[in-house]
Parts: C-alpha cells; structure tokens; sequence
C-alpha cells in the first residue's frame, strides 16, 4: 500500500514526478496525485486549491439565475403558440432556447479566459428553418431583454442580433467527453413540469477530465420551505425560487433564486429507518418506471407515499433533506443524457449524499452526451444505501423473473 503524505503541497518540479494521474477529490479541493520517478511508490498528493473553481461557480451562478428569470417571464406569459414540438416529439419552448442562449452569453463574457466547451440539450436547426423567422425575433427580444436586466462584467455592446442568438445557441454543441473542460446545460429541465405550470430547472454544472466539479440548480417553482410530505410540491402558496450551488470539495448552498440573502449549507437527510424515508420520482411515468420504484419501497419498508416532482428540482429538494431517496428507472431503451443528471448529482454528492447506477457504480459522466449505466439511477445517505441497493436487486430480479415465466 503506497503511502501517501496528504495534502501536502509538491515542493519538487514536477519534472521530477513520473505521473501526475487522476485528479482525486478531497476534503481541501481538488487534488492530483503525483508520482515520483524515484520511488514511484510514494505519491504526493498535491492540493490543486481549496477555493478551485470559484470564479467559475459565481459565473453559473449568474448565468442559471439570469436564465431563469428568463423562464420565469415566459412561464407566467406563456402562449400556446411558444411551444414548438421538437422532431423528437419532447415540447420545446420559447424558455428552452432563450435560456440556453443567455446561459452561453453569460458565461462567455464572464469567463474570457479559457476555451469555452458546452454540452447543452437544445440546438438552433428547428430555429433555422423556414417560417421560424418570427419565433426567432421574439426569442431575441426576450433574451434582449433579460440581458438588459443584468450588469455583466463585459457589459453588451449592442444588443443581440438574431445571428448572434443562433451563434450562442449554438455554442452548446460540444460532445463533452474525458479530457479538458466541458460546461453542460439543460437550460429546461422538466420542459412538460414548465408547459404544465410545476416544477422545472436550469441545470449548468462543469466536469473537468470528466468530473463534475461544480453544479447549479434554479428552481424557480420549488418551494423555499421543505415539500416534504406533500405529493408534488406544486400546490404551495409560499415564497417559491431556489438557487441550489455545489462546487466539488466544499459542500452544497442554497440561497433565494431572487435575492441576495445568504446562502445556507445543506444536507442530505439523516434517516437511517427506512419506515421514516420517504422517496422523489419523476412526475411522469413515461420516465420512470413508477410500479419497479413502488416495489422497492415497498420492499425497503417505506411507509410514504412517492413525492412526484418534474426535474432536477428533485436533486435539489433531496440536497437540503426533503426526502431522503430518489428512484429513477427509464423505460427500456432510453439512453440518460449527462444534462438531466450532471448538476443535481454533484449538489447531492456535497451534500453528502450518495448518487450511482442500480448496481451501485458513480455515474460516468466522462462518455460524451449519454450516461450508459446499470438499469437506472438511486440516491440515497449513506445509511440506506445499502439498504436501498439490495432493495432494487431484490425487486430487479423478482421482475425478471416474473417476466420470464
Ligand atoms: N423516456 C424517458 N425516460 C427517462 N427520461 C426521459 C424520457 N424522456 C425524456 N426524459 C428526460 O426526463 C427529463 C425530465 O426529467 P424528470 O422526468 O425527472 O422530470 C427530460 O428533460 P427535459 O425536460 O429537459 O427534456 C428528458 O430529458
Ligand atoms: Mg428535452
Ligand atoms: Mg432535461
Ligand atoms: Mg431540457
């Protein structure tokens, strides 16, 4: 076992070290590991910083909430005709691609540094087709005048042609993957939570060689009380907008989406009894298989019915301890993209919980734009993990063996 001086920063040049391998994560930030040539057993472990990644999370942190500002006007305002149905059926709207516009804008003029990669959902060809020409000036407007809202660091020189709207749209063509620094968007999640007035979030978290080290969740519809016991979370008449930030080492916050309080550290919640969990699915069955997540909490002993909710909204809530699991089983043959989970996993994760596939593996977010996993997706504390982990194989194989008869 190769013994590791912790924390140490590196006083050798790094020539003098073989490898610098995989970034590991620590209670101090982010840390490389580092071996020496001359006795490649003894690694350095170096901290990269404990305040890494900061200018980066205040640039989310704007972008996300600039964004949804952006949602929240078109929700309130919205017209049948804003939703355009997408050539993969999923409804689109006016909100998805504003977003995702101002989203890329933001972080651009905020972040001029560095080469700017992002992995966003939606992309600009249904704008670019004939008789789109209208769709395309109100989007601009909106975006317009969202931006005009906000006093960014490069403030805009003129504002946004329809060009430069299509250009920021499309920044988020990225494919992601295992090297460098990808940002990735889902500028609505829970579009069909947004049509229908519920719960919906701008998603923007960051992997670095395929990590996620930092992640921003605005949940405009979420309540700032906890919903815990209620069903969805959408019938409550108290103060509602939530801005939920994590950044990789330093746990997770959560602050008013539209004010300037402070923020409070959040955590996961304590239950250790599974009789006293209670468990977040997806509002729509079409994306969850409701009857498989029913019957591991039947087998886990939960007494609670399902809290069903739209989005990521579910990380969120599930982050400061208003439910303490989360099941989600697609449907056979639905590939997760990396979007609908990248952000909510890490504002989880630092809040101590604990997010992986059925089979108890860390989500990969380092393939691209899907995450390939073992059947679908559970989060839970560390306590009933394993609980819940031999609850899903109980219940997996009980239905592959039901079906197989
Ligand atoms: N058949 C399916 N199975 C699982 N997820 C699906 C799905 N069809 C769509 N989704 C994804 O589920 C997301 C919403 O998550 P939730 O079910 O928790 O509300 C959608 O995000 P968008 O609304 O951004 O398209 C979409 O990406
Ligand atoms: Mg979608
Ligand atoms: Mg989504
Ligand atoms: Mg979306």
């Amino acid at each position: 076992m190769s013994s590791i001086n912790c924390f140490r920063t590196a006083k050798a040049p790094l020539q003098t070290f073989a490898s610098v391998s995989r970034f590991r994560y620590s209670p101090n930030g982010l840390v490389s590991v580092l071996r020496r040539k001359s006795s490649p057993s003894f690694v350095t472990l170096r901290v990269v910083s404990s305040m890494a990644y900061e200018k980066e999370l205040d640039a989310a942190k704007k972008a996300a909430s600039l964004a949804a500002r952006l949602c929240q006007k078109v929700q309130k305002a919205l017209l049948q005709s804003d939703v355009q149905s997408k050539s993969d059926k999923s409804p689109v709207t006016v909100a998805d691609y504003g977003s995702q516009a101002v989203v890329s804008i933001v972080l651009e003029r905020e972040l001029t540094s560095e080469p700017f990669s992002l992995v966003a959902e939606e992309d600009s060809a249904d704008l670019r087709k004939d008789g789109s020409e209208d769709l395309l000036e109100r989007i601009t407007k909106l975006v317009n005048d969202t931006l005009a809202t906000e006093d960014l660091t490069k403030a805009i020189d003129s504002t946004l042609t329809t060009d430069d709207l299509l250009r920021a749209i499309d920044c988020g063509t990225s494919e992601g993957g295992p090297n460098g620094r990808h940002w990735v968007l889902d500028p609505i999640d829970g579009t069909k939570g947004f049509l229908r007035g519920d719960q919906y979030a701008v998603a923007l978290g960051l992997l670095e060689k395929g990590k996620v080290v930092l992640g921003v969740l605005a949940c405009p519809n979420l309540p700032l009380a906890s919903i815990a016991g209620t069903k969805n979370s959408s019938s409550s008449s108290e103060e509602t907008g939530c801005l939920f930030y994590a950044r990789i080492g330093s746990g997770t916050y959560m602050q008013p989406l539209d004010s300037k309080s402070k923020p409070v550290k959040v955590n996961v919640s304590s239950v250790e009894n599974p009789e006293e969990a209670s468990f977040f699915e997806s509002f729509e069955g079409a994306h969850s298989l409701h009857d498989l997540s029913s019957s591991i909490a039947n087998k886990l002993g939960v007494k609670a019915p399902p809290v069903r909710i739209d989005s990521q909204a579910k990380y969120g809530a599930l982050s400061r301890g208003d439910g303490a699991i989360y099941l989600r089983f697609p449907h056979k043959g639905y590939r997760e993209k990396i979007w609908d989970h990248v952000a909510g996993a890490i504002v989880v994760t630092e809040a101590g919980g604990i997010v992986t596939d059925a089979g108890g593996k860390p989500l990969d977010f380092s393939k691209g734009k899907y995450l390939d996993l073992d059947t679908g997706i559970i989060v839970a504390n560390e306590k009933l993990m394993p609980l819940l982990l031999k609850a899903v194989r109980d219940s997996i194989a009980e239905q592959e063996k039901a079906s197989s008869l």
